[in-house]
């Protein structure tokens, strides 16, 4: 399905980074970072393995520390808040990794129900009801709700994922791989759904992938992380329209035959 034009606020950054460097050892993974994630937008990151993609996410929602610069998130300095403080921003970022993380034990239902009984005290059963349904009606699996986690496919349980962290209205969503492992047409499936909790959730998204047709699919920019900073950030047609040889590769690898 092609992607709608996004309603994007681009004097709102939801996540604003400044200057920000970490270090492990004597590898400088981020060498002065700056970058922002504006209100309603999908921003895909794309890098190498190795060049500090999962680190930006742990300093973003706060796991990790920047040795150096600023990373504001949701009008908070991440590295200056509380752990109490931390843990209720961590509350409104929605994350979805690679291998889904259900709990195998549980149905669907009871899955989707987790997160909001540890998270909204005081919550009725008709309130935790009518959330499990309308997050399995969003990602088009209503008749799933009764399945183990083992009856489903990679492309379900990934949805289920998402279902689970869509649950409470997340304002940021961090996909990490979201295409990782699924066969192409489920890829262009969980691309559309992507865009389609952009719109009906309101989310501001950082997409990391290795996908392209993910990130042309999904992304209103795309950011290049090249030898620990972004070098290359725009339209996924301004990133690629270059003879740099860090960058050509992924397109050609991507594209061409
Ligand atoms: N806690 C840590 N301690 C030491 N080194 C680390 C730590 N976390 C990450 N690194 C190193 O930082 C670098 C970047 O790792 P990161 O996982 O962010 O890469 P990535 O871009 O996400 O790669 P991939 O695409 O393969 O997932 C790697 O060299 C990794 O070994």
């Amino acid at each position: 399905m092609q992607k709608q034009k996004a309603k994007i606020d681009t004097s709102n950054e939801v996540v604003k980074i400044r200057g920000l460097e970490k270090s492990f050892g004597d590898y400088d993974v981020l060498r002065g970072i700056d970058l922002d994630l504006y209100q309603g937008e999908n921003l895909v990151v794309l890098g190498r393995s190795g060049t500090g993609k999962s680190v930006l996410i742990k300093l973003i929602s706060g796991l990790l520390r920047p040795d150096a610069g600023s990373i504001e998130v949701l009008g908070n300095d991440v590295a200056a808040i509380s752990q109490r403080e931390l843990e209720a921003l961590r509350i409104r970022i929605g994350f979805s990794f690679q291998n889904s993380a259900l709990y195998d034990s549980m149905t669907v239902r009871k899955n989707l129900e987790f997160p909001l009984v540890r998270n909204r005290k005081g919550i009725t059963k008709a309130e935790i009801d009518k959330n499990v349904e309308s997050v399995l009606d969003a990602v088009g699996l209503s008749q799933t709700i009764n399945q183990m986690p083992s009856e489903l496919s990679g492309g379900q349980r990934k949805r289920i994922g998402i279902a689970r962290t869509l649950i409470l209205n997340p304002e940021i969503m961090m996909y990490d791989e979201p295409t990782a492992g699924l066969d192409p047409i489920t890829c262009i499936e969980i691309n559309d759904l992507i865009n389609e909790v952009q719109k009906n959730y309101n989310t501001s998204s950082i997409i990391i992938t290795h996908d392209l047709t993910c990130a042309k699919q999904t992304g209103d920019r795309v950011a290049m992380l090249l030898d620990g900073q972004f070098q290359r950030v725009g339209t996924f047609e301004e990133v690629f329209k270059t003879d740099d040889v860090r960058v050509k590769p992924f397109y050609d690898y991507n594209f061409t035959e």
